[in-house]
């Protein structure tokens, strides 16, 4: 019976398709995998047990992955899931950057007497521009990026996007009618709106700096549905009291931005939708149910993408160190003992790597351990038909 830790709610159409293999718990006893969404990992101590972590969503600035890797815990995420629901509040985010819907609503919901009458004497107070023809920048063209971008142009927009690691597939769902930024500089400069669609890494924290909206246009709209200190908070303090930044729309509340007139605060609600929280779970259980029960590894961000259709009896897994010469060690062991490799996976993903060996016969319990004993051999799972 394998036991699966659910650190947060994970959708139960997710749930239900562990099946009766397996227990479902809210403790990490004994657990052999754990599901969660924005839960900080990063002081939680992982027993041996744990294999797996699944993030039921994109980010996973919340999870510890380089010392799970340390540990030979795969982690996974769920790339796309929600790309959809953040696509749409995005959207939303957009118009009421622009529209002062926000505050007349607001504003509308404290009126009593001649309600009519005084909406249309005081409606004045809350013009704001259209997004048709005004140009938006696309920061980060992943899964998100894309959807923004395209459905921006859809409405109107004048889109240019910037990505200098864009993956192929990506790009190849790109609109044709999005302009290519070559440098962040072109999006900084040129842009009346930006929306910003990239990991939190120490590369990007603080990516909007004092710097950054130095070389903005004045009344720029700035959208955040990434991650809070993707953007410096007292820079955009000072960037909206100087007028740079006419308004600040952030999926991320923290503590200082709470009631500023240019600042719209949504209580991270990017993923918050049905479809996503299903999608997002279904694709997590599988991957882990995939991983612990066959050692296939799909959508990792800490180990190489690692799937084998299964023939034999024995499959052997192994986390190692991405090293010259840990194949023949690992293969010699098991020649020794006369047993015969019927297929075999390697893949390596910076500096660690995955073995997958296809056996008729079970290598013993020994050479198990003889394996395990060789230097940068990180963990040895024996699955069985
Ligand atoms: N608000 C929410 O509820 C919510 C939901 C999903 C994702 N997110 C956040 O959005 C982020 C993006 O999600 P995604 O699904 O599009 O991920 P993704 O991995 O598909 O896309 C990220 C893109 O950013 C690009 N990138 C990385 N560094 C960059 C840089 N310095 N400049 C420009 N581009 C850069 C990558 O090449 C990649 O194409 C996630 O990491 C997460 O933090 C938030
Ligand atoms: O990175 C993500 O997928 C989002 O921030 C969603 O987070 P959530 O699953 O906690 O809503």
């Amino acid at each position: 019976m394998n036991k699966i830790y659910t650190l947060n709610k994970i959708s139960s159409k997710g749930i239900k398709l562990f099946g009766e293999n397996y227990l479902v718990q809210d403790s990490l006893e004994e657990a052999d995998a754990i599901l969660v969404r924005s839960a900080k990992m990063h002081d939680m101590e992982l027993p041996v047990h744990v294999k797996a972590i699944a993030r039921a969503g994109a980010g996973v600035n919340n999870i510890p992955v380089e010392s799970c890797a340390e540990k030979g815990i795969v982690v996974f995420n769920t790339p796309g899931a929600n790309a959809n629901a953040v696509k749409e509040i995005v959207i939303a985010g957009l118009l009421l950057s622009s529209r002062k819907i926000v505050e007349g609503i607001n504003w509308a919901g404290t009126l009593t007497e001649n309600v009519a009458k005084e909406v249309e004497a005081g409606k004045s107070a809350f013009i704001g521009p259209e997004i048709l023809g005004k140009k938006l920048g696309v920061i980060g063209l992943g899964a998100i990026g894309v959807m923004v971008a395209n459905a921006a142009q859809a409405l109107g927009m004048d889109v240019i996007g910037y990505d200098p690691y864009i993956s192929v597939d990506a790009a190849w769902g790109i609109s044709r009618h999005i302009h290519h930024a070559l440098s962040l500089e072109e999006i900084l400069t040129e842009a009346d709106y930006i929306t910003i669609h990239v990991p939190l890494t120490p590369t990007t924290k603080n990516m909007f700096n004092d710097e950054a909206f130095a070389k903005m246009k004045k009344g720029v709209r700035i959208l955040n549905f990434s991650r809070d200190t993707l953007v410096d908070n007292e820079a955009i303090l000072r960037a909206i009291q100087e007028g740079i930044v006419e308004k600040y729309v952030t999926d991320f509340p923290v503590d200082g931005l709470i009631g500023h007139p240019n600042i719209l605060i949504i209580p991270h609600l990017g993923a918050s939708t049905p479809e996503s929280e299903e999608n997002c779970a279904v694709m997590a259980v599988k991957q882990v149910k995939d991983y612990l029960e066959n050692g296939n590894i799909v959508n990792s961000v800490n180990f190489p993408q690692c799937e084998m259709s299964w023939n034999a009896a024995f499959r052997l897994t192994i986390i190692h160190k991405n090293i010259p010469a840990m194949i023949g060690k690992i293969t010699n062991i098991i020649a020794e003992e006369g047993i015969n490799i019927s297929d075999m996976l390697n893949k390596s993903k910076g500096e660690w790597a995955y073995t997958m060996i296809d056996t008729d016969t079970k290598v013993t319990d020994q050479n198990v351990q003889n394996i395990l004993d060789i230097d940068d051999i990180i963990n040895v799972r024996v699955l069985s038909k």
